[in-house]
């Protein structure tokens, strides 16, 4: 029998929460000049590195050995000479881990509300996360912000947590606050551990809520082409939507692709809102964070999912902070994730075709 890790699992989930709690507090008060461009070009906001703080911080006291390998680091900050940001974070961080004991955390994991801490400690907290990766031994991958753009938008974002054993994801946490449910509220909060299933939980739980709460078990249903439909980027530069288009012609898909930012993708696909998460590079060379994989892939294949390259080989989360020579990925339901790939062969077939007239 696979193990439980049930303190990891309710420290993940307790951090994710206080970080999700974090993110939507700053989107209302967000302002322009507190989003900074990174070397990629890609933004970062003070939400993405206060959500970073608080959960390497709350992790750090249960498990102060294991190593994180998180997606932002501190060099930015401390170069702000405005101090502006620097203090934003701080004070953003602070008021995240000093809040009080919330309904779902139970005190004897370590889990609560804690003392303020100075900027330094939360400069260091945040490079807690430079680990390097490799294959063996624990770590923690995060992702404070997933789908940063999303998250500026005021569309979809998630903040992604994953414990990794030996090159294997163990435990994945997944928070979405800007999720639709058919009842008309927003935010859920997904979990899974290997072996163990995949469940959704509330974001901001009950006060009466147990805190071995379980949640509703997911499963990703059986699909026909009429009920299929492709999960996909928002943003062009991210995936190659064009062959997107190509698969799902000639898996017979006449629904729409929904598109939206983030590992809500995944979530998306393990409670049966869309079939296939499909996700093919755009040939600029970039390679794939291990962040940004891990804990989708735990939750899709506890749901009774397939997660591979776009050539039907496994994700490789042991070759440090990326995913090295996979190409592209691809999340579906058993049977979904094999034609996939077989349509992943003819669309590329009919590329070469093409750009060889
Ligand atoms: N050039 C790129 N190609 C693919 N993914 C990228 C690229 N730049 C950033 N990302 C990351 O892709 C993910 C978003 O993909 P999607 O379009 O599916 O939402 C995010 O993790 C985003 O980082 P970040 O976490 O900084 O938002
Ligand atoms: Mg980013
Ligand atoms: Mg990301
Ligand atoms: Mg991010």
């Amino acid at each position: 029998m696979s193990l439980t890790y049930s303190a990891e699992r309710q420290v993940a989930v307790a951090a994710v929460r206080r970080a999700c709690a974090l993110t939507s507090s700053v989107f209302n008060k967000l302002v322009r000049n507190e989003t900074l461009t990174k070397d990629d070009k890609s933004p970062v906001t003070v939400g993405d590195f206060a959500a970073q703080a608080v959960v390497n911080t709350i992790l750090s006291r249960t498990f102060p050995h294991d190593p994180i390998v998180g997606e932002e680091d501190s060099n930015d900050l401390r170069a702000d000479t405005g101090v502006s940001l620097r203090e934003r974070v701080v004070a953003l961080a602070n008021e995240s881990l000093t809040a009080p004991l919330q309904p779902g955390e139970d005190e004897s994991w370590g889990v609560g509300p804690t003392q303020q801490r100075t900027t330094e400690d939360l400069l260091a907290a945040i490079d807690r996360g430079n680990y390097e990766g490799g294959r063996s031994g624990r770590m923690w991958t995060l992702d404070p912000i997933d789908g940063t753009k999303g998250f500026l938008r005021g569309e979809q974002y998630a903040v992604c947590l994953a414990l990794i054993v030996d090159a294997r994801v163990e435990l994945g946490v997944i928070g979405c606050p800007n999720l639709p449910s058919p009842d008309g509220t927003r935010g859920a909060i997904f979990v899974a551990t290997r072996g163990h299933g995949a469940f959704q939980l509330p974001l901001a739980p009950a006060e009466s809520l147990a805190t071995d709460e379980r949640g509703e078990r997911l499963r990703i249903p059986a699909f026909t082409p009429e009920t299929l439909n492709l999960l996909e980027s928002v943003e062009k530069a991210h995936a190659k939507l064009s062959f997107n288009e190509k698969v799902a012609r000639l898996l017979g898909v006449t629904r729409p692709p929904t598109r939206m930012d983030s590992q809500a993708k995944y979530a998306a696909l393990a409670r049966g809102d869309g079939g296939v998460y499909l996700r093919m590079p755009v040939g600029t060379g970039y390679k794939e964070k291990i962040w940004d994989h891990a804990p989708g892939s735990v939750l899709v294949e506890e749901a009774g999912g397939i997660v591979s390259d776009s050539r039907g080989r496994p994700l490789d989360f042991g070759l440090g902070r990326t995913l090295g020579e996979n190409f592209g990925v691809v999340a579906a339901g058993k049977e979904v994730h094999a034609k996939v790939i077989e349509a992943i062969q003819r669309a590329k077939e009919e590329e070469a075709k093409e750009e060889g007239q």
